[in-house]
């Protein structure tokens, strides 16, 4: 590893920094402070102002106003690129590497400092990629396509990619948004290395418990300020939402509820027969009935996405069958699968999602233009009063209907994602992991919103691995390794359904299981 610089004072000491764009106050004197070697949490609702200050730690934008320091000396001068990245590293939840490249290339991508005008020999620079590998203890072949490594070793190429400029001082934001249960487990391993040899790490996460897991000390902004900074084993988890939504946590049940109701199970609405998709899944079969939400659990090898996104009809599958409301679907196609009332929402907002310069109004409305309109034509005052009422049920903190989408933080694009997928009024609501990179507050509203579809005479499906996703489910379904290992009702025990999705389900026939009645 890189040989320390000597350390005068904390990693990162940021004071009175405010930041606006146009009306939004998106920082209002913030202020964050990091020692040497600690564990740091920034936690906060969407549009907290995490991210804003992310860019400004990094030097990507600059302060309103505000002092920035790091190890006791003022920030360097912007766009002095080298400077920045050897007081900081920071690895994004989406990632930096270019997938078609070696683990080598991708090492020494972008590297000024080293000399691009002086080309390096492929020998070179694998050997200078091993050490550096060696040096993180990252354990991946430097000659493999990226494109070939799990989420966590890309995640780990990116880590040991960002500390090589010399930073002892990481900023981690939502980095287990796209990994399983193991892939944390694996890169928290990694953290705790990286921990002991003296780096110290911002950590942003909306899984508070990941907090108390990783971190020392926690910082909580709210509507764009600092409201607290405390030892993580001082605040308890309800201190800690108080914190972040500002009111009293006490009591506040979740707005969906499936225990005690008596479920009478409705028509079939979605049938899928031995459907099956080469390298993902086979021979899956599922009844899901109007009034259901259905579990469809599993770790990121499981094909459960792929399913979900087969339904959608982004893959056509080699065999089986897809029916709603008893009408065949056409697979393979997404218009087909549109036009027979199926909703959805995608795993990865940035690529199938949004469309980031358009409005939040247009992106809420794209699946639905055949109705803001006569003859086809799409009138703005119908779009705008659609995409209002979407604002106000998904609560959605945007300035307006107008503003282009990419000025929305993370966890607002993704309310956007939603809103865009119950626009059709969908007979089946395909979502793959809805709640990313939501805030605790807001999931509870968004499970909330699924669980309506259910509720008014349509089916649901949440393809997920997040408990909290899969409790909102009438029953669930696990998957490992492209088969159903196990069926459960509402009522099982986390570590029954974290086993089924790590492949040790027990029986593993469904209908021996827990089964649901439906
Ligand atoms: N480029 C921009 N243009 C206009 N507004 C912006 C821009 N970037 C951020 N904002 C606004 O600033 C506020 C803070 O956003 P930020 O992305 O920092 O929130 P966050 O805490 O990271 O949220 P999330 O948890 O959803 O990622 C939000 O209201 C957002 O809409």
């Amino acid at each position: 590893m890189a040989d320390p610089s000597p350390v005068r004072g904390p990693v990162v000491e940021a004071d009175g920094i405010s930041k606006r764009f146009g009306a939004t106050v998106a920082l209002s004197d913030a202020r964050i402070t990091v020692a040497p070697g600690e564990s740091h949490a920034l936690v906060g609702r969407n549009g907290a102002g995490k991210s804003t200050l992310v860019s400004i730690l990094t030097g990507l934008q600059n302060p309103d106003t505000g002092t920035l320091r790091f190890n006791g000396e003022p920030a360097p001068a912007p766009g002095d690129t080298d400077a920045w990245r050897s007081r900081v590293a920071c690895v994004y939840q989406r990632s930096t590497i270019i997938p078609a490249l070696t683990v080598a290339e991708n090492l020494f991508l972008d590297r000024q400092s080293t000399g691009a005008l002086h080309p390096i020999s492929w020998k070179q620079l694998r050997r200078r990629a091993t050490e550096l590998l060696a040096d993180y203890g990252v354990d991946v072949d430097p000659t493999a396509r990226a494109e070939d490594l799990t989420v966590e070793q890309r995640q780990f190429v990116e880590i040991a990619r960002a500390l090589s400029f010399g930073a002892r001082f990481i900023i981690l934001d939502e980095p287990t948004a796209k990994l399983d249960a193991r892939g944390i487990d694996k890169l928290f391993d990694k953290l705790r290395d990286l921990q002991r040899q003296g780096v110290a790490f911002l950590f942003i996460s909306h899984h508070l418990q990941e907090v108390y897991d990783l971190c020392t000390t926690v910082t909580v902004y709210r509507d764009a300020r600092h409201i607290t900074t405390a030892p993580v084993a001082e605040l308890g988890q309800q201190a800690l939402v108080e914190a972040m939504t500002g009111e009293s946590a006490r009591g506040t049940e979740p707005t969906w509820s499936v225990s005690g109701r008596s479920r009478s199970a409705g028509a079939p609405l979605l049938e899928v027969t031995a459907l099956s998709l080469t390298g993902a899944y086979q021979d899956f079969s599922l009844t899901a009935r109007a009034g259901e939400v259905v579990g469809l659990a599993g770790a990121a090898a499981s094909g459960n996405v792929q399913l979900g996104e087969t339904l959608a009809g982004l893959h056509r599958p080699q065999d089986g069958t897809v029916t709603v409301a008893g009408r065949r679907v056409r697979t393979g196609q997404v218009p087909a699968a549109l036009t027979a009332g199926i909703g959805f929402v995608p795993e990865d907002r940035h690529i199938q999602g949004l469309i980031p310069q358009r409005s939040v109004a247009e992106n809420a409305t794209l699946t639905v233009t055949d109705q803001l309109g006569p003859f086809g034509i799409v009138l703005p005052s119908r779009t705008r009063a659609f995409a209002q009422r979407m604002i106000s049920d998904l609560d959605i903190k945007t300035p307006g209907a107008s503003t282009p989408v990419s000025a929305l933080s993370g966890g607002n694009q993704q309310k956007v994602v939603i809103a865009r997928a119950l626009a059709t009024g969908p007979q089946v609501l395909i979502a793959i992991r809805p709640t990313n990179g939501v805030d605790i507050k807001s999931k509870e509203s968004l499970l909330g919103t699924v669980r309506e579809v259910a509720d008014n005479g349509k089916t649901a499906l949440i393809v997920s691995d997040e408990l909290d996703d899969l409790r909102v489910c009438d029953r669930v379904v696990a998957m490992f390794h492209g088969r159903v290992v196990a069926e459960f009702a509402h009522g099982w025990s986390d570590e029954q359904l974290v086993a089924a999705m790590e492949g040790m389900a027990g029986p593993t026939d469904p209908k021996e299981t827990n089964v649901s009645q439906h």
